[in-house]
């Protein structure tokens, strides 16, 4: 907890960051995100006394940081930079090891740690652990920087643009792999960022920061998405506001729909019965296993004997598991202005369709119109749409194997 934290560095006329107060909730990730030189990082910093506030206090766990010698203060605060901070002449290995050796731990115990937080981040032991820094590629180095900075299983994670240094595509990987140690891990972390799309990603809360620091908003993503609390905050999030609103449901979160459908092997007659007369009327045709394989409009069925040669392919499919912007994405690829959705094993579970899309959207707008005031207290709306857990479960990629609803 921050209260009236203030600091102002030596000979500078105002200070950067000003009387800052907020609450970090345990096992939360918060995310610090804001304009270049508005104080993200110095405010951080001064969660582990890196930077010493000039006033105000710090409170982790009803302590005060002040109390709490800084040495012993920071190993137990994990912490993970740009480009990754290794040093450069320690092995990957002794990079990790750093804050375990520190605090005393045996030689087995470190070297069993060491290949668990290589494990744990991707990366093979035997091949990365006696590696330089510099045999490693940036994202890699990353990954690194994260085990080492979890590697005393510390509860607190500092992480100050830590994917800032890598392609777009690795970032991604990156900020879905933190998803999947956090789900596993359920640390408390501050993460900063000035990519407002990894805050809405990452964060269950975001700390939207002007110039000295000032909060501008604290809340859930959908929150702020839904309801910016001014114009600047407007502007930070963006013309995307929408469309980053569809990364927070899943497809098993709305209401889809169930157009006819029919076998492969089936009776063409079947599908004409069930779609009616109307030419613009459409269905699926699913394959032995029920798996979707084409759309087919009522207009190709004219003349049709079999219904293997009509339809377009459906193309991309999305899981129940898969977020709205994917299905969004595979939407946009195909040919009907739907996407199929599948269950576990590929078999066909229902559509969404772009009017599924847009009201999904309306109804979080709708949720967060009258809420904005008193959120911060309340903490996130578990009834809402998409508030069917901790954010970092509801956001995992596809691959994350979770039984279905
Ligand atoms: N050691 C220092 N001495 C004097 N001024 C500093 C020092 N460190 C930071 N500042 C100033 O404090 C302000 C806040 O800096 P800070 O690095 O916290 O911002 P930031 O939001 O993290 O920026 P960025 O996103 O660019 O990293 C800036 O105006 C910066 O110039």
């Amino acid at each position: 907890m921050l209260e009236h934290v203030v600091k102002r560095y030596p000979g500078q006329k105002s200070p950067a960051v000003d009387d800052v107060s907020m609450t970090i909730p345990a096992g939360e990730v918060v995310v610090f995100v804001g304009p270049s030189g508005c104080g993200k990082t110095t405010t951080m910093r001064m969660i582990n006394r890196l930077i010493e506030p000039t006033s105000g206090e710090i409170t982790i766990a009803g302590r005060s940081a002040l109390s709490i010698n800084p040495d012993k203060l920071r190993r137990n605060i994990g912490y993970s930079i740009q480009q990754a901070g290794l040093f450069p002449h320690m092995t990957i290995a002794q990079n990790i090891a750093t804050v375990p050796s520190l605090v005393g731990w045996k030689r087995k115990r470190i070297e069993a740690r060491v290949d668990e937080m290589l494990d744990l981040v991707g990366l093979a032991p035997d091949q990365y652990r006696s590696r330089y820094p510099r045999q490693l590629s940036g994202g890699q180095q990353q990954r690194v920087g994260v085990a080492r900075a979890l590697a005393a299983d510390p509860p607190i994670l500092l992480m100050d643009e830590p994917f800032g240094a890598v392609d777009p595509i690795t970032r991604g990987q990156l900020q879905d792999e933190l998803m999947r140690l956090q789900s596993e891990l359920g640390k408390t972390i501050v993460f900063v960022t000035h990519d407002f799309a990894e805050a809405v990603k990452l964060g269950d809360r975001i700390a939207v920061l002007g110039s000295q620091s000032k909060i501008l908003q604290y809340d859930t993503p959908e929150a702020i998405l839904a309801n910016p609390a001014d114009d600047t905050v407007e502007g930070f999030v963006g013309a995307g506001a929408s469309l980053q609103q569809l990364t927070l449901l899943r497809a098993r979160d709305v209401e889809m729909e169930h157009p006819p459908t029919v076998h492969e092997n089936d009776a063409v007659d079947e599908i004409r019965r069930e779609l009616g007369p109307r030419g613009d009327a459409w269905g699926v045709i699913l394959d032995e296993r029920n798996r979707p394989v084409r759309w087919v409009y009522r207009h190709e069925l004219a003349h049709a004997n079999d219904l293997h040669d009509v339809g377009e392919p459906i193309g991309e499919t999305v899981s129940t598991q898969s977020t709205l912007r994917d299905a969004l994405e595979a939407l946009l690829m195909g040919s009907n202005a739907s996407t199929a959705v599948t269950g576990q094993r590929g078999e066909y579970v229902g559509v969404v369709s772009i009017d599924t899309l847009v009201s999904a959207i309306q109804s979080i707008r709708e949720e967060h119109e009258h809420d904005h005031d008193d959120s911060e207290q309340d903490g996130p709306d578990q009834d809402g749409p998409g508030r069917d857990g901790p954010r970092h479960e509801r956001a995992e990629s596809a691959e994350s194997g979770e039984p279905q609803p």
